[in-house]
């Protein structure tokens, strides 16, 4: 994990993901990177101390309500005023951790895809490492 490499932590409830979220964003943030905690719903992201600054991916990638296409909302992003923050975000991240990923849809994560190169077009996902966190056999 400390050397940028892309992982999934699985386990039914109660097994302490969340728990470990917690240390890996303590942990990486200590070592200088900018880690973004983020969730799938807005209720997930309060089992998080407010400290750790838990957003909604919906919010972190400037999807929001989901109305664009994927092309759509990367045009917004890079050329539309409105989602200058959320540029900014995309492209200062290190490691984007996304909890409760098993209630991410398809459609979603190819869009993530796309934002996220946004950050560096020549890498999967702009090279930024990606940890995945929730149950799929939810
Ligand atoms: N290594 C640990 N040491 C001490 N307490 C722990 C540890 N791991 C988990 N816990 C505690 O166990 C409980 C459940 O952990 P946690 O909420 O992280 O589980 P979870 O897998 O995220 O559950 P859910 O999927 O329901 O959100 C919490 O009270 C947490 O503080």
């Amino acid at each position: 994990m400390k050397e940028g490499h892309s992982l999934y932590i699985g386990g039914p409830a109660g097994t302490g993901k969340s728990f470990l979220l917690n240390k890996i964003v303590t942990s990486l943030r200590s070592a200088g990177k900018c880690v973004q905690l983020t969730c799938t719903t807005g209720i997930a992201c309060t089992n998080f101390p407010p400290a750790l600054g838990a957003m909604t991916i919906h919010h972190w990638s400037g999807i929001h309500d989901g109305r664009y296409s994927s092309k759509e909302v990367v045009f917004l992003i890079k050329n539309n005023e409105k989602f200058k923050y959320a540029l900014q975000r995309i492209q200062l991240t290190d490691t984007l951790i996304i909890d409760e990923v098993s209630m991410l849809s398809e459609r979603l994560f190819d869009q993530l895809r796309d934002i996220c190169s946004l950050s560096d077009p020549s890498k999967l996902f702009g090279g930024i490492q990606l940890i995945l966190c929730g149950d799929f056999a939810q």
